[in-house]
């Protein structure tokens, strides 16, 4: 299933720069598992916000949930979830 998700984070003033960069790197490191896994598709960045706009393909509602719940960022972001399905006109065979 694919869905489109907007990520908003919401840099912290009440925790030091040091812990919010830790989490930062734990963040990354858990994407670039979920990019291998292909289950995290694309990732696009906002232009002058802290923001993306990702393309996720996972089994189910839940497991996005559990996935999203899951980034160490989350405590930190604002999360608007789109579910897709395929466009009858498309000619792309992996749109499901
Ligand atoms: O940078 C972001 O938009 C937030 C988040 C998404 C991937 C990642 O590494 O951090």
């Amino acid at each position: 299933m694919l869905f489109q998700v907007h990520m908003h984070v919401n840099v912290p003033t009440h925790i030091p720069a040091a812990e919010f960069d830790e989490i930062k790197a734990r963040e990354k490191a858990y994407f670039q598992e979920l990019q291998k896994a292909g289950k995290w598709r694309h990732i696009w960045r906002h232009v002058g916000q802290y923001s993306n706009t990702s393309i996720f393909d996972v089994e189910s509602n839940a497991a996005l949930h559990d996935l999203l719940m899951g980034l160490p960022l989350y405590p930190f972001m604002d999360i608007e979830v789109i579910p897709l399905c395929r466009h009858p006109s498309s000619i792309h065979d992996d749109d499901r």
